[in-house]
Order: structure tokens, then sequence, then C-alpha cells
């Protein structure tokens, strides 16, 4: 299988951008068409499938990208007339319908088998307090551009944080800040926030009071998917550090040694709520909660960190003997999520504002005194990803589209792999 890496990837990369004439093989089978060099390496696409995608405008609208062919109109035995490789990808001559798929977009949406890929999926950095000697760092200026938002997002994408040096100490300028990545989620704490010790809000962020390693919005049943923070000042007293951990690497780490508490942590519904202010009593639905390490279906990768002791309810265990594995699991995820290599202190300072994925990286606070004013707001997870694929779309051609020129405007292709 090595030696078709390469040569796959040689043809296909050749006949993507060069226009050899060395086309993939076509063969039509029971209810599959088939393709590939040699008769070893063919990936199988069901007919039904294939009629199911055609991207003609017909089908799919050209502008929208929605479904316009009636899916439930293709016969479920359907065959092709004819099927033949082209220059441009692979046509299917239906009865009374003509498709085309291009060659990249079958390779990237190819699944049986799946073909060697050409773009790497985001590659994940997993740190510890060692990255207080370097971490990720972008400055408003740049940021005001769209290059400089896209190093911004690639960052938080890696590193699941990252600073913004040269804010204004403003609420207006960070506001500003926050939008460029999207628009802000409106919870039940406000837009954008500017908060102090002051319990205006009936949660202990309102208060001096120090906060373990957490992420936000357990008791939603979406959390955010960023949090911005801007110290805007503190006088009259000390304290107030912020904390960050890798919640990631710290899910690598019990996993590897303690699989079994691992497993409790990612099968276990917890329950959270808010229930601090009069007018407000969040939970999640379904009623019993999420578990704290969420995993991607299809990859079974670890997706997302959902953990908020604070903010935790109580435990109605289906089975009694669960009490103990559940208090367990939670103190050796507790003693990994605090041990010093995991821990990155950081005292934030008016003019460095830091974004955290909140999916990934915990978030927490020293106590404090004195009068401490910290300013912010919530991105919803979708309108952080939508940003991010635009402008990958926009910056990284190679990821989503055929076109190789940097200096186009990307429209979006009604083959873009993810649609
Ligand atoms: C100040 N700010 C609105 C950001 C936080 C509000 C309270 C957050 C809540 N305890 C949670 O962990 O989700
Ligand atoms: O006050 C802080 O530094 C952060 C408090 C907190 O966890 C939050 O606002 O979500
Ligand atoms: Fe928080």
């Amino acid at each position: 299988m090595l030696t078709l890496r390469p040569l796959f990837r040689h043809r296909l990369t050749r006949l993507l951008h060069s226009h050899s004439s060395d086309l993939p093989i076509v063969s039509l089978h029971e209810h599959k068409v088939a393709i590939g060099w040699n008769t070893q390496t063919l990936s199988k696409f069901h007919n039904i499938w294939l009629r199911d995608h055609c991207r003609c405008p017909s089908c799919f609208h050209p502008i929208t990208k929605q479904r316009l062919l009636n899916t439930f109109s293709i016969p479920p035995d359907i065959k092709p007339v004819s099927a033949r490789p082209v220059q441009d990808g692979l046509e299917v001559v239906w009865d009374g319908h003509t498709s085309l798929y291009p060659w990249s977009w079958l390779q990237t949406m190819s699944y049986d088998p799946k073909f060697p890929q050409m773009q790497q999926k985001s590659e994940k950095t997993l740190w510890g307090a060692k990255i207080h000697q370097r971490p990720p760092m972008v400055h408003y200026d740049q940021v005001m551009s769209d290059g400089g938002l896209y190093k911004w997002l690639t960052n938080i994408d890696q590193f699941g944080f990252c600073f913004v040096s040269g804010v204004p100490a403003t609420t207006e300028a960070t506001e500003e800040l926050s939008k460029r990545i999207g628009f802000i989620r409106e919870t039940q704490y406000g837009k954008f926030w500017d908060f102090t010790s002051d319990l205006a809000k009936g949660d202990t962020a309102y208060t001096t009071l120090a906060l373990g390693a957490h992420t936000d919005n357990t008791y939603f049943t979406d959390p955010c998917g960023l949090q911005l923070f801007h110290l805007l000042s503190h006088t009259e007293g000390s304290g107030g550090a912020t904390l960050l951990v890798d919640g990631f690497s710290v899910a690598a780490k019990l996993k590897q040694q303690h699989p079994d508490a691992y497993d409790v942590l990612s099968r276990l519904p917890v329950p959270a709520h808010a229930a601090g202010e009069a007018s407000s009593f969040y939970r999640p639905s379904p009623g019993c909660g999420y578990p704290v390490l969420q995993h991607d279906a299809n990859s079974g990768d670890l997706s997302t960190v959902r953990w908020n002791n604070d903010d935790r309810s109580v435990m109605s265990p289906s089975d009694p003997a669960i009490v103990d594995q559940w208090y367990n699991a939670i103190r050796l995820w507790n003693q990994f999520l605090t041990s010093a290599d995991a821990e990155y202190w950081v005292q934030l300072t008016p003019g460095t504002a830091v974004v955290v994925d909140n999916h990934r990286v915990l978030h927490g606070r020293s106590a404090f005194t004195g009068r401490r004013r910290m300013c912010g707001a919530y991105i919803g997870v979708d309108e952080y990803r939508s940003k991010l694929a635009v402008l990958t779309d926009k910056f990284d051609r190679g990821a989503n589209s055929e076109t190789s020129s940097a200096d186009v405007v990307v429209e979006r292709s009604v083959w873009h792999p993810a649609l």
C-alpha cells in the first residue's frame, strides 16, 4: 500500500495540475463505479451516492449550495448508461442526465477505500506549562486584516488559545476585536461583558474567589466556542492571575495512564446548571447532561472537553456502582489538570487580550483583592469554525479548491469538500 501512496499522489497531482493524459481506469460494477490506476488500487462509489451528489446547476443550486435534486426520485438500483474518465474528472451518463465529478473531489470524498489524502487535517499542538516560554501571540494591528485574522484563528485552532497584544485597553476596542471573528454570542450574562467582583450576576466569576480550571457554559446544550478575556484594570490589590490548561493534552495523558478513568469521563453524562439569576435556570438538554470528554463520531478523536466542577449538579447514577467509579475518575482528572506541568499561569495586563477555545482549553484564575475589571465575549463555535473555513479557503487554497493563484478571491466551489 505504501508504494501506492507516492504513486497515487504523484499521478493525481500530475492529473490535477499538469493535465497529463494519464487518466485513471473507470469500470462499472453491479451497483458501483470504480476508479483507479491499476486493478489493485481502485476506489468504488455507489451509483446512488454518485447520482445523489451530482453538482450540476439543476441538481445543486450554484449560489445557495443547496441540493435541488429530489434524492427519493432516484431509483434505488440506478445504473449509469456509461462512465468514462475525461480531463476534468469522471463523466457519468445516467438515463437522460450527465454528471461530471472532478478528480480532486473524488479523491477527497473517496470511501471505498479512502484514497490517500492530499491535505492533512489541521494539526493540534498539545502543550503544558512550558508554553509560557513562547505562547501563541498576534498583534492587534495584524488581526484587522484578513491575513492577520487567519493567523490568529489558525493559532487558536492549533494551540487552543492565542494572545493579542497591542489592544487599546477599552471595551470598545475589545468588542470590535471580538467581532473580527464573528458576532458575539449573547447569554444571560449579556452580549459583551464588562465585569468585576460585585455579584452583578449570580456567578462566582463576579466575586474575588479563585476559580479552578474549567470550561464555561457546561449548563448549555451547546457551550460557546471561544471566550475572549481582556483585563482592563486591577488597582488597590493583587492576585487575579489567569490559569490556562490544555484539556486535550491532559486527556491524552489520562488515557495513556488511566484508560478506565478516561472511559468513565467519556461515557458518564454530567448534569450541570446555571441557577444564580432569578430570571433564568439553565440545564443542558437532554436532562442528564454530557460527558466530560466527547469524541468525534467519525474519527473517534477527542472533540470537546466540558468541565466545570463548580457548576456540576447532583449526579443521579443509574447504577450505584458508578458513584465510586465517577469519583475515582474525576480525582485522577483533577490530579492531572492541576499538575504543575499542565498549568500555565499568566498575569494578564491591559493591552493584551487572550482568546480561549472553550471546547479544549480550560481557564481559571487565582483569588484577588482590590478592584479588578475584566471584559470580553463569547463567540459561538459555529461562527468561529465558519470564519476559519472561509479564511482557509481564501489563504490556503491547496486545502479546499482547485484554483491555486493566491490573488484570486475564491468563489466557493460547488465541489467544496465540505459541501
Ligand atoms: C463573566 N462571564 C460571563 C464570562 C462568565 C459568567 C459565568 C460563567 C459560568 N460560571 C461558566 O463557567 O460558564
Ligand atoms: O475573572 C477571570 O479571570 C475569569 C473568570 C471566568 O472564569 C469567566 O469569566 O468565565
Ligand atoms: Fe469561566
